[in-house]
């Protein structure tokens, strides 16, 4: 199977570097001193179940010097799919598979808006991991990392089961569901609390130790959820309760990469977080004020981080 990762950052080079030590072809697009130390060193991935090292391996900043690919895993930021999306044709024959993982809702839907929706499948994963340095990754948090993924109807697929074989062959956990769409939401109510931690400037500690906060912590989550009840999305009805359950459970110090993002002034993904949220809020009737008040409020930290670094 020829692989080509699009964007080797924290997710991209994890996971495509996994793919490559098992011996997949894999082409890694990246750029800058980024790219010249993968083309140079090799690609290392420090990780806190092993650190592993791929030697001579493929990598271009141009798309379409990747060739053709039968899977293509997109991991670039949430906002860089409409930058990348047009490339991939250039790399794609008739049964190329699509796999973004970013968070969010939107990926597929942005994506099917110039690729035919029969090469999409939906996708979503679950890792801590970053760029430490040029040519590094480092996987410092969740002890399993996983890979979600489904078909956009909700059917199973041979394509389905030959990724998980070869998700499998590369040591990756990775779970094929029925409700790609059910997944991605679940994820996505529970990342939109990054917002708050940037807004109230805390850590998931202190956040949900104040009752203040807590209290906002809890209506953001509602708010998502009865969101989700408009647009028909599966849910189950105590899954808010079940997300508190698991922001108890992390460490006290912990961020999300959002809220690092938006502290260190760099563009965040907040359009594709609680900016959606307000967005579909809108398109189905639905108030969502603590959403609101987060994506306002972080909107003038955003707008200047993207002028600074020339992001748009
Ligand atoms: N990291 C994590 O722990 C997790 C991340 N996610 C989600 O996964 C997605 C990816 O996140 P993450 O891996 O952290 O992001 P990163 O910013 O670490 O990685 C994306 C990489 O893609 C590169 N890139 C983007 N466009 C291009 C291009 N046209 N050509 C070459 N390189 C390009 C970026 O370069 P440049 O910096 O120059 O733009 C960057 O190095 C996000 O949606 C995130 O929310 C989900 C779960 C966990
Ligand atoms: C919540 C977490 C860590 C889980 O994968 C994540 O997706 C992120 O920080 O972007």
């Amino acid at each position: 199977m020829k692989i080509t990762i699009v964007g080797t950052g924290g997710v991209g080079g994890y996971f495509g570097g996994k793919l490559a030590k098992a011996g997949f072809d894999v082409c890694f697009i990246a750029r800058g001193k980024h790219l010249n130390a993968l083309k140079n060193n090799g690609l290392t991935v420090k990780s806190i179940l092993g650190d592993f090292h791929v030697d001579d391996i493929k990598a271009t900043d141009k798309i379409r010097e990747a060739g053709q690919a039968d899977l293509i895993i997109l991991s670039v930021k949430a906002w860089q799919i409409k930058e990348t999306r047009d490339e991939l044709k250039h790399i794609m024959h008739k049964n190329t598979v699509i796999l973004p993982l970013q968070n969010g809702v939107l990926a597929s839907g942005e994506l099917e808006e110039t690729i035919d929706r029969k090469h999409l499948v939906g996708g979503l994963c679950r890792i801590i991991s970053k760029i430490e340095s040029p040519g590094v990754i480092n996987h410092f948090g969740v002890t399993t990392p996983t890979i979600v993924f489904g078909e956009l109807d909700n059917t199973d697929s041979e394509r389905l089961q030959t990724l998980k074989a070869a998700f499998d062959k590369a040591g990756i956990h990775a779970l094929v569901t029925m409700d790609i769409e059910s997944e991605l939401w679940k994820k996505f109510l529970m990342i939109c609390v990054s917002g708050l931690l940037a807004v109230t400037r805390t850590t998931y500690g202190e956040l949900r130790e104040l009752k203040e906060t807590r209290e906002m912590m809890i209506d953001l989550f509602t708010e998502i959820y009865t969101l989700s009840q408009h647009i028909g999305i599966a849910m189950e009805a105590d899954f808010v309760e079940k997300t508190i359950s698991i922001i108890d459970s992390l460490p006290y110090d912990s961020t999300s990469s959002l809220t690092r993002d938006v502290w260190e002034g760099k563009p965040s993904e907040i359009d594709y977080q609680n900016g959606t949220v307000v967005k579909l809020g809108e398109k189905y009737g639905v108030d969502v004020p603590i959403n609101r008040f987060v994506y306002n409020s972080i909107l003038p930290m955003e707008q200047k981080a993207r002028k600074n670094s020339g992001k748009r």
